[in-house]
């Protein structure tokens, strides 16, 4: 300020100031301190680089000079540090030619910068609402322009497969190919009226992560007789002849899986070691698709080892039967209440949405809140529970029966869902398969344990998700004591967010207890157990607090979801589904 009150008190020394031509800066001609009217100057003829040619009224020119130096520099201090009249820190041009203005480009400010970041993270977080409108309107009209398209007439049904409540499932082959590549063995679904959403989870799979999924070739409608309805025919490539659930009801399971998955036999002898080692690469591979469907905004809700095949090509698990599949970026095949799940395998909230969360909206709302809503409600944790009871069931032989996985969920709900609870009780019965089963969880200090216990949580927000599963040292090949100090650190961080407080705080304490005792800045036993005593209840007042404002929020946002009508323009994208009876 004090700046600004001498470049302004200066202008009464008009007639005083001489500007010689073509020795001022344009800034500081344009500026109003500097304006030849400000400052008393006739102006005469402007040459076009609008340095006017001045013409001095009195003849002081010696010290007129030495002023307008020093005015010069005092301009250019304001101007630097941005303080001042509007025309002092910025360039106005000139009022004559306004052509010296400054040409309008882009200007980057940093909260600008901060707001569009911002706006990117939200766009791009998961389920990803950007990478949505790409998929939906450009790869998917590509897809329909690019694939050959079939029909019925196409295919020569084969052996029956299976068959669900949803259709049945044939081997078959094409009468004649279409495509370079092989077609001999191909699986041909034929569903009712459901096999829409499937065709449209396995369209999305394919284009996103088809690695994950059995090789989608291509889905049709079929009309049936009059009065029957539409039939929907789906076509995949023939994986091969094995489910998981058939690999592990062999008594060999899981050394059976061996030569499928690694092309040889280890020499290591039959134990744990052994099938550690199996067992973590069929998880991880579980672990991987999964990773990449929850990506993409699917939650599968039907994981189990019937709908998990071993493909003879990829040498790998992939996932089969998107039918009960939910689409969160556009809240496709989502229904709230819904009760479509295998009792056997379902998280214990039975639901992947909120029950307060209503009926999918119209496609571009849903996808415009679908991190919202994602962030609430976790949803993609219900799968990540059900290949946390296939994990159990493989390294525990005698929980492979579908009564002993009835009797465990019935065991574990009474040990209120905690793993510790049921190991104790479970321990004491001294029952070999499951010492066995113990003994190999507790490799590499119990990494495999304690990536189960994450798995199988209560609270879908406390369960680990399929990413950072992938990043435990389970998944390690040395185990804990091969990791990096970086590693080491990731993973107290996966622990410390997905413990219960009370957890949590018992590592804090091991960590505060380990550093020493007082002398050297840590906290004796006493003081650490006052700590403890501090520490507040599960269910304090803060927390039902903001449990209680984060419901509201939810409700709020469902309810102005579900006021939003629904599009003209929904024909483009969903209606060569949608049934003609
Ligand atoms: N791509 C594939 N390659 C080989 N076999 C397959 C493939 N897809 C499905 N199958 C076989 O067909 C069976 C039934 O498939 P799927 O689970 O998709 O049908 P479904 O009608 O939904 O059955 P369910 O209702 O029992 O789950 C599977 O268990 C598997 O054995």
């Amino acid at each position: 300020m004090a700046l600004q009150q001498l470049t302004l008190g200066l202008n009464p020394i008009q007639g005083l100031v001489v500007i010689p031509s073509g020795s001022r800066s344009r800034t500081n001609l344009r500026s109003p301190g500097h304006h030849p009217a400000a400052w008393g100057i006739q102006k005469g003829k402007r040459n076009r680089s609008g340095v006017g040619e001045c013409r001095c009224q009195l003849g002081l020119v010696g010290a007129a000079a030495g002023v307008v130096e020093m005015v010069e520099k005092l301009n250019a201090l304001v101007l630097g540090v941005g303080v001042g009249l509007p025309c002092q820190v910025m360039d106005c041009g000139d009022v004559v030619y306004r052509s010296t203005l400054p040409k309008q480009g882009l200007i980057i400010t940093a909260p600008g910068v901060a707001l569009a970041l911002l706006v990117a993270t939200y766009l791009w977080s998961q389920p990803g609402v950007a990478p949505g409108f790409w998929d939906m309107f450009v790869l998917a009209k590509l897809e329909q322009i690019i694939r050959p398209s079939y029909k019925k007439e196409d295919f020569v049904l084969g052996k029956k497969l299976g068959e669900g409540a949803f259709g049945t499932v044939y081997k078959a082959s094409l009468v004649k190919s279409k495509s370079g590549k092989s077609d001999s063995e191909l699986v041909v679904k034929k569903a009712n009226q459901y096999g829409a959403v499937e065709v449209w989870m396995n369209e999305r799979v394919r284009r996103a992560c088809s690695s994950s999924c059995a090789d989608f070739i291509d889905g049709f409608r079929e009309s049936k007789r009059k009065g029957k309805g539409d039939e929907f025919w789906l076509v995949w490539r023939y994986e091969g002849d094995a489910t998981l659930d058939d690999l592990m009801k062999d008594k060999d399971f899981p050394y059976n899986v061996e030569q499928m998955i690694y092309g040889r036999v280890d020499e290591l002898p039959k134990g744990p070691e052994r099938e550690n080692r199996i067992i973590r690469t069929i998880m991880r591979q579980i672990m991987s698709s999964l990773k990449n469907l929850h990506a993409i905004g699917i939650v599968h809700r039907d994981i189990k080892p019937q709908n998990i095949i071993f493909s003879q090509d990829a040498k790998s698990f992939k996932i089969i039967d998107l039918g009960a599949a939910a689409d969160l970026r556009v809240g496709i095949n989502y229904v709230p209440n819904e009760f479509l799940l295998d009792p056997r395998y379902a998280a214990p909230e039975q639901y992947i949405m909120s029950t307060q969360t209503p009926s999918a909206p119209p496609p571009p709302v849903a996808a415009a809140l679908s991190p919202v809503l994602w962030q609430m409600n976790v949803p993609d944790r219900f799968d990540v529970y059900s290949a946390g009871l296939i994990f159990l069931q493989m390294v525990f032989p005698n929980l492979r029966t579908d009564g002993s996985l009835i009797q465990f969920n019935r065991q574990l709900k009474r040990c209120d869902y905690n793993m510790v609870k049921w190991r104790q009780s479970t321990e004491a019965r001294n029952n070999p398969d499951f010492r066995r089963g113990f003994e190999l969880l507790d490799r590499d200090e119990g990494v495999g344990w304690e990536l189960l216990q994450a798995m199988i949580r209560f609270k879908g927000r406390q369960r680990i998700s399929a990413k950072q599963a992938l990043d435990h040292p389970f998944f390690i090949r040395d185990g804990l004591l091969g990791l990096t100090f970086l590693q080491k650190l990731r993973l107290q961080l996966i622990r410390t967010s997905f413990q219960d407080r009370s957890e949590a705080f018992a590592w804090v304490q091991n960590l505060m207890a380990k550093s020493g005792t007082k002398s050297v800045g840590g906290f004796t036993e006493a003081e650490l157990q006052k700590l403890k005593d501090k520490e507040p209840k599960a269910k304090d007042t803060v927390s039902r607090n903001a449990l209680a404002s984060a419901l509201k929020l939810q409700r709020k946002v469902a309810r102005t979801i579900a006021t939003v009508g629904e599009p003209a323009n929904k024909r483009n994208w969903w209606n060569r589904w949608e049934s003609t009876n």
